[in-house]
């Protein structure tokens, strides 16, 4: 058993993971050198605080009691070379923006988190990758590697870790001055909304909403309310906590009650490649005291997921662990009940979020990883009809975006099509919705709520995109889902 750097002199705390098998790390060449780094990182401030991580997992347990929905996104891979001021800015006022929409259409406060400030390593399907001829390691994330396909680049190097936690430094510095510093009322969101619906060709359907948000802002106004309340918006931030050799030295012991944190995000998640239950990741989560997800994809039964709720939330703490479904729009229909039933039935409270993404990647014919935003709005819907069937909470909506003007997925309001991805492609890693796709999303999200407790027609929710993209592409030439595989 290794020891932990704690806050409190004197006292060392265990490490019970490390000795586990730890899916999806790097083969570090240099052990002396991944020594020196984690090192320094252990000598690190933590990037958050304990009180924050406490207060996120008390937004979480509003979301378990279905009194809350999560918004939870950003990039898929964030680099360090595109987390300047105005990428991070952009990122953010896309989520306040689709944040705007849900609260008003949920009609409950809107938990907002992003995947962000700490995103930059990725678990792969393969641990090669070849083009023309040519097998190298994959990129793993620029924590880890570098994107470029050259033998040199493809080498992990642990000194990225440090960088790692001084780009997820500057972006906390960004995330903090934007959300506290007066950077944008709530109506001066509204007015983006405004802006960006003048510009959509779904721009009737979504004014019935903008008009609806304008009359519910005097109405705040005119009873007392303040409207500039998002001058000051709560924000958290979280990542996958892949990289077991990153996580571990940032884990710190709170002086005043002696828990144990995860200090380089406030939330942090365990993918579907890293969710096995006898490995180090699920162990480590286990033994820190933030809020965390699980990702849940295809093969997951309700006996895992129970298994799950059992190694990780043993105390059925609500705000604790949230659950992010990632099962494909044809499957999530047939697959989620069961694991909702079986885990309602236990009484544990965890708070359900919708991924839609990981589970509908394609590729396109240009060779590019794509994803369809009607399986991508067909997932949420799917998502929220079992819910509501159920008579449970459809907690919040978790997506790979960005607020940039970029072309990786197909469709949307401005329906893009397999043509338009060379244009302009910049994910190191999986497909994101780009600003209006984002914005697409939450506005066609929002009509999933009011129907409490009632099946959604999936049908009429996908209806007027459907219409208006009409001769997008056609099933007929619907390129293959990239299979998915574990290395
Ligand atoms: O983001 C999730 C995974 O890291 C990603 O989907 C893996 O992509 P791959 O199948 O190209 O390895
Ligand atoms: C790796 C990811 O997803 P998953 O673990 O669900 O495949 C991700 O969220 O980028
Ligand atoms: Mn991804």
């Amino acid at each position: 058993m290794n020891t932990l750097k704690s806050e409190l002199p004197g006292v060392r705390l265990a490490d019970t993971w490390s000795a586990r098998p730890a899916a999806q790390q790097p083969d570090w060449p240099d052990p002396t050198a991944l020594h020196n780094v984690t090192e320094q990182l252990a000598a690190h401030p933590p990037l958050v605080f304990s009180g924050e991580c406490d207060a996120l997992k008390e937004r979480l347990a509003a979301v378990a009691r279905g009194e809350a929905f999560l918004l939870q996104g950003g990039d898929c891979a964030e680099t360090f070379d595109r987390n300047s001021a105005d990428t991070v800015r952009r990122k953010l006022n896309t989520l306040l923006q689709m944040s705007a929409v849900l609260t008003y259409a949920a009609s409950m406060p809107v938990v907002k988190v992003g995947r962000l400030a700490g995103q930059y390593a990725k678990p792969r399907s393969s641990p090669t990758e070849t083009l023309g001829g040519v097998t190298l390691p994959t990129y793993r994330g620029d924590a880890v590697n570098g994107f470029p396909f050259t033998a040199e680049a493809r080498v992990p190097d642990p000194e990225r870790l440090l960088r790692m936690y001084q780009a997820s430094s500057d972006t906390l510095d960004l995330v903090r001055a934007f959300t506290k510093g007066g950077h944008a009322s709530l109506d001066q969101v509204h007015e983006w909304n405004r802006d960006f619906i003048a510009g959509s060709p779904l721009r009737e359907k979504y004014e019935l909403i903008a008009d609806a948000i304008d009359r519910a802002l005097h109405f705040m106004r005119a009873t007392g309310g303040r409207p500039e309340h998002f001058d000051d918006t709560e924000f958290f931030v979280s990542h996958e906590g892949l990289l077991l050799d990153y996580e571990t030295p940032l884990t710190r012991r709170e002086l005043r009650s002696g828990r144990q944190y995860a200090t380089s995000g406030h939330m942090l998640w365990i993918g579907e490649r890293t969710r096995q239950l006898d490995g180090a990741h699920v162990e480590y989560f286990s033994r820190v005291d933030n809020p965390i997800g699980v990702k849940l994809g295809p093969t997951t039964t309700p006996e895992t997921a129970l298994r799950l709720i059992d190694r990780l939330d043993p105390d059925r703490q609500p705000g604790r662990l949230t659950f992010v479904i990632r099962m494909g729009v044809d499957k999530i229909r047939d697959l989620l009940p069961p694991l909702v039933e079986r885990v309602v039935a236990e009484g544990a409270p965890v708070a359900w979020v919708t991924d839609p993404m990981h589970g509908n990647t394609m590729g396109a014919p240009s060779g590019h990883k794509t994803r369809r935003f009607d399986d991508i709005l067909g997932e949420v819907s799917g998502f929220f009809e079992v819910h509501r069937a159920l008579g449970t909470h459809p907690g919040g909506i978790h997506v790979e975006l960005t607020g940039d003007d970029v072309t990786e997925c197909v469709g949307g309001g401005h329906d893009l099509d397999f043509p338009d991805l060379p244009e302009r492609y910049e994910s190191t890693c999986d497909p994101r919705l780009n600003r209006s796709q984002s914005l697409d999303l939450a506005f066609m999200v929002a009509e999933f709520f009011g129907t409490e407790r009632r099946a959604v027609d999936p049908a009429a929710a996908l209806g007027p995109v459907r219409r208006i993209m009409a001769g997008s592409a056609t099933p007929g030439t619907a390129p293959r889902r990239v299979a998915e595989t574990s290395e």
